[in-house]
């Protein structure tokens, strides 16, 4: 694997990737990987000649007061597990050398980065597109590959791809979780044991409101059931808990076809985020 620090050295790679014919399968992340970065690099490894992961914690999408600063960090450790995972090459660049200027051009993204994250971190999502935008560009992949952990993301970045004609296939990587259920993230290494002992009801308060979903066929009953169980998590402060169309993030009417039942928890500083993805015909045909 080799190990790219610069945005130049990035470019001249690219340039000889392109000349080379090989198809490209491009994972990124912020690091401090986990089994759920580990997947997305499986996936790409098997679908791509070549496979890019960048490795970028993106202080466009960090809004004042969050944890850009102590986002957990650790260079040669991900170094070791990217390598293990099949990454050829690790683009690690420093923030100066993506952004040497402030301001410069913002890309605003529409009414799906108005609710859930995009609510509760004004920006984020704008600073998503802009880093997302960039790395496209430099890397020039065929794929790109993102977790459903981060659904919507995952959904803005559809349709950013579409409306912008990148032709970049979106590939989708389906949330990898503890044995216990929490959802695998970076940030869960900051969590106190106390912490980490109650963050799975996260999940289980999904599948109580995926439930009542399929089993009503009714968003109320479904997101009132998350809501309990989100408010009995001991040291938790729920941030948003909702339901609405997927990938639209509109409000699920008539012809909705899939729903996501998404949470943001706090425990102290810390956010985690979570969701589930149900097919109403599926929800639907319980009910009957
Ligand atoms: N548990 C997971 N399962 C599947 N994909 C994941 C998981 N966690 C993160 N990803 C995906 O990995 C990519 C990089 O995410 P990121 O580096 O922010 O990791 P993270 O663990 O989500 O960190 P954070 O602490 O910010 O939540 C994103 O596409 C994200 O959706
Ligand atoms: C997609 C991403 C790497 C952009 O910084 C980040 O938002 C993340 O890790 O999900
Ligand atoms: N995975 C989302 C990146 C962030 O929290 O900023």
């Amino acid at each position: 694997m080799k190990r790219i620090e610069t945005v130049e050295e990035m470019t001249r790679i690219t340039r000889h990737l392109q000349r080379s014919g090989k198809t490209v399968g491009l994972v990124p992340t912020m690091g401090f990987l986990h089994e759920g970065h580990l997947a997305l690099a499986a996936a790409a490894r098997s679908e791509n000649d070549v496979v890019i992961m960048s490795l970028f914690v993106n202080p466009a999408q960090f809004g004042p007061g969050e944890d850009y600063e102590s986002y957990p960090r650790d260079l040669e450790r991900d170094a070791a597990l990217a390598e293990g995972a099949g990454v050829d090459y690790l683009f690690h660049p420093a923030a100066e050398d993506m952004y040497p200027q402030d301001g410069g051009i913002r890309i605003l993204p529409g009414p799906q980065a108005d609710v859930l994250c995009g609510a509760s971190r004004p920006g984020h999502f704008d600073g998503v597109l802009k880093v997302i935008c960039k790395l496209f560009n430099l890397t020039q992949p065929d794929r790109a590959y993102f977790g459903e952990k981060d659904a919507q993301q995952l959904a803005i970045i559809e349709t950013f791809v579409r409306d912008f004609n990148f032709p970049i296939e979106i590939r989708r990587v389906p949330i990898v979780r503890d044995e216990d259920g929490l959802a695998k993230s970076s940030r869960n290494v900051r969590l106190t044991n106390e912490q980490r002992e109650a963050a799975p009801a996260i999940r289980r308060a999904l599948e109580d409101g995926e439930t009542a979903f399929r089993e009503t066929g009714n968003p109320e009953a479904a997101l009132s059931a998350v809501r309990r169980q989100l408010s009995k998590i001991p040291g938790a402060e729920t941030d948003y808990a909702e339901l609405l169309e997927y990938p639209s993030l509109a409000a699920a009417g008539e012809k909705t076809e899939e729903v996501i039942i998404a949470a943001a928890v706090r425990f102290g500083g810390v956010r985690l985020i979570d969701n589930v993805l149900i097919p109403v015909k599926e929800a639907a045909a319980c009910s009957k």
